[in-house]
Parts: structure tokens; C-alpha cells; sequence
């Protein structure tokens, strides 16, 4: 029997989401996602895709490592346990792998270290990443693990996108500079929008813009990064669920002398409330629609602070590529919320761009064009699949 099947792992600060796919046809087998790691109310909801059979379950969940064991149990109730002959690698999300790490990784002792290493880079996600890496390692110590790095499609930037205006020495001693993050969904969107065009993915520029709970925006010319909103940390950027993007950073300073606030205190304000949430007290962008078409005036400002920040993107990334062939909308928000993608595009006829009200309102699963047609800037919705994409890479590197 060959061995063909992928599980991968999507850890997040507190979740860990995860599909097992059988890359002989790229078929999906199981799906599922583990939620409040750490809290008494933790929660783990399993899908058997063959079966259809799904199974909830509300327990303690320590860590990722206990999380990845409940999942282990989960499968192997499907018959497709983590001993199984069929698997053939597991692969996990690594959010931060600095300069190091530009393409999908074996991991062994020194890569382990190496990500180690990066943790005050991704305090919240690589500890999250190494635990889930060191558990699925003790339950099949003979299985190539392979890590997909947020940051690899990023290390294409140009120094000048890359570097912050600030003291070379300083920044470079303290590794300071801006890395990005969801890059295995701007790659395979970016991609898959040249597919949907037509063209080859070198023959494109493409400006994608992942919107889920965090969000970034990148300038993709011919099929590499130029551009990214994160920067050091995923708090750069775009206004998200929870986190704020940019700032001046004297409102830090300000926090912390006139406010007196501690650094930590500023860290989890910026990151855990603000955003949509600190701006209107939801970050749901389903729950802010519906709050707006009540007439709630602070849900309607935070949905225009947002749209708002977005444009500028638009802008800045139109003027860094020069040409733009498509703008691509993906994630939670970008490929489910028609009122996004209409704001975000508005009067912006001149150059080119422009969102077709019929074809913004239908609602289907694939990647899809929503301007009219003639436009000369393509404007897509396209289906983000870090996890497909995760298991390509980890198939490519590891499979027979
Ligand atoms: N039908 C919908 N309409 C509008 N927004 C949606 C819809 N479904 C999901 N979202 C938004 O997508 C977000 C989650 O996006 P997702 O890409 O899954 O995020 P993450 O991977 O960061 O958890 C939700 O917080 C919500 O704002
Ligand atoms: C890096 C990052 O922001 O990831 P997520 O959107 O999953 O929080
Ligand atoms: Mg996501």
C-alpha cells in the first residue's frame, strides 16, 4: 500500500484546526477544529467526510499537545488513526519562521530550535506551533513532519518593502523588520486567481486581500510577494477582528506615560480589543451588518473605519505594482461579505476597478469574477485553502 494521506494542523493562539486529505486524488477525509484550548470550556468538533458523521465534545483541554491527542482519538473512531500505514507525513502551519524558513521544511532537532528560537518574534503562535510539532512527533516518531511557514511567500520582498525607516544597527541586532504572515493563503490565492483568468500565475499582478479575524493585504507580481500589510507581527496593517493594524506608535508611549499602562497591558489592547471589537464591541462581521441595517451607529462606524483602511491598501498596492491584472477577496469576511468587497471599491472607476452589483450578490462556493465585464482590473472572489495548500507542500517534499 502507498502511503498518501496528509494530516494537517492549523494551530492557532487557542484553537488548533485540522483536515486529513489523500493527496492520490486530493480528496478530504476528516475535518475539524478544536476551540478554547486552555479554558474549562474547551470544545472539539470532528467531521467524518466520508461518513458524514460529526461529534462534539466539551472538555478541559490543557494544550495543543492534549488537544492533538483528542484529535488522534477522534480519528482513529473513524478508523483512521495516527498509526495508520496510509499516512504519509503530517503537516503543520508555522506562523514565524523569520529569514530562516523561505519554502515548506522537514523538521528535525535543528529546525525545532530554530523555530524555538523565533518565538519572541510569534509569542502567541510558534509556542502553539512547536507543541502540536512535539506531540504528533511522540505519537508517530517515524513519520516525517513537515513545517509550512506563514512568512516563506513574504521573504521575496524587497528590502525596501521589507526594512522600517528605523536605525539599521538597532534593527538589525533585534531581527526588527517587516516578515507577513498568511502567506500560504496569498500564495495559493494569488495562484488560483491567475487560474481563474486564464493565465500563468508569472504573467499576473495581483493584489490579495485575506480578510478572516486577522487580515492582511499583499502586492503579487508575477507570482512573487513585492508587498505585505503585517509586518514584525500580525498586528500591522489592516483593521481586524480584535487587533488594531496601524497606529502611530507614539500612542504606545502615550499609553504607557500618561495612561499608565504596562507593556503587556498595551499588547493585549492592541491585539485582544480593538479592531472591529474594541471599535463597536463585536468582531463578527455577520453581527455588525446586522447591527447596521438596525440602525446602530457604532457598528456603521467601525464598518466604515475598516473599509476605510482597506481602500488606502487598494491604493498603495495599486501604485506599488503599476499594473494591476486582479483584485482578489478571500477569508471569512472577503469571500462572504458582498457589502466588504462593494465599499471597498467604490468610485474607484478610475482606475479600472469596479465591483458588479449582480455578480457581488451571488453567493457559491468556487472562485468566481464579480466585475463587470470589460473591466480592465479583474475583481475576484476567491476561496482561500491553507490546509489543501499545506498538504501539497508537505506531499511534494515527503511523498513517493
Ligand atoms: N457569512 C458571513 N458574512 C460575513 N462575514 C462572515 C461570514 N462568515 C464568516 N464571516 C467573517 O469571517 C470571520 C472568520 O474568518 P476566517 O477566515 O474563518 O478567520 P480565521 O481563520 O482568522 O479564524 C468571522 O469572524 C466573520 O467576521
Ligand atoms: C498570523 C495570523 O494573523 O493568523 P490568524 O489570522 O490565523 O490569526
Ligand atoms: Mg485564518
Amino acid at each position: 500500500m502507498t502511503a498518501s494521506r496528509v494530516l494537517v494542523l492549523n494551530s492557532g493562539s487557542s484553537s488548533v484546526k485540522y483536515q486529513l486529505l489523500d493527496m492520490a486524488d486530493g480528496s478530504r477525509l476528516a475535518t475539524g477544529l478544536v476551540e478554547r484550548i486552555g479554558e474549562e470550556t474547551s470544545r472539539l468538533k470532528h467531521t467524518d467526510l466520508v461518513s458524514g458523521a460529526t461529534r462534539e465534545r466539551t472538555a478541559p483541554i490543557a494544550d495543543h499537545g492534549a488537544a492533538l491527542k483528542s484529535v488522534a482519538e477522534e480519528l482513529a473512531l473513524d478508523g483512521r488513526g495516527l498509526d495508520s500505514p496510509e499516512l504519509a507525513a503530517i503537516g503543520h502551519r508555522v506562523v514565524h519562521g523569520g529569514q530562516t524558513f523561505t519554502r515548506p521544511t522537514v523538521i528535525d532537532d535543528a529546525v525545532l530550535a530554530e523555530i524555538e528560537r523565533l518565538v519572541p518574534l510569534a509569542p502567541l503562535h510558534n509556542p502553539a506551533n512547536l507543541t502540536g510539532i512535539r506531540t504528533a512527533q511522540a505519537l508517530r516518531p517515524d513519520l516525517p513532519q513537515v513545517a509550512v511557514f506563514d512568512t516563506a511567500f513574504h521573504t521575496t520582498m524587497p528590502e525596501s518593502a521589507a526594512r522600517y525607516a528605523i536605525d539599521v544597527a538597532t534593527a538589525d541586532e533585534h531581527s526588527i523588520r517587516r516578515y507577513g504572515f498568511h502567506g500560504t493563503s496569498h500564495a495559493y490565492v494569488s495562484r488560483a486567481t491567475a487560474e481563474l483568468l486564464g493565465r500563468a500565475p508569472e504573467e499576473v499582478n495581483v493584489i490579495v486581500l485575506h480578510l478572516g479575524n486577522g487580515a492582511s493585504a499583499s502586492a503579487v507580481r508575477a507570482g512573487r510577494c513585492v508587498d505585505t500589510s503585517m509586518g514584525l507581527t500580525p498586528l500591522e496593517g489592516l483593521v481586524m477582528g480584535t487587533r488594531s493594524g496601524d497606529l502611530d506608535p507614539a500612542v504606545i508611549f502615550h499609553l504607557a506615560r500618561v495612561g499608565g499602562m504596562s507593556t503587556d497591558d498595551v499588547d493585549t489592547l492592541l491585539n485582544k480589543r480593538s479592531g472591529l471589537i474594541g471599535l463597536c464591541g463585536d468582531n463578527d462581521m455577520r453581527e455588525i451588518r446586522r447591527r447596521i441595517d438596525a440602525g446602530d451607529g457604532a457598528a456603521e462606524l467601525a464598518f466604515e473605519i475598516y473599509v476605510h483602511r482597506l481602500r488606502k491598501y487598494v491604493g498603495a498596492y495599486y501604485a506599488v505594482l503599476g499594473k494591476v491584472d486582479a483584485v482578489a477577496f478571500t477569508a471569512g469576511v472577503g469571500e462572504n461579505a458582498a457589502e466588504v468587497r462593494a465599499a471597498a471599491l467604490a468610485g474607484l472607476e478610475g482606475m479600472g476597478l469596479a465591483v458588479d452589483p449582480a455578480l457581488n450578490a451571488v453567493r457559491g462556493d468556487g472562485a468566481r469574477l464579480i466585475s463587470p465585464a470589460g473591466s480592465r482590473v479583474a475583481v475576484a472572489v476567491v476561496p482561500t485553502d491553507e490546509e489543501l495548500e499545506i498538504a501539497r507542500q508537505a506531499y511534494a517534499l515527503v511523498g513517493n
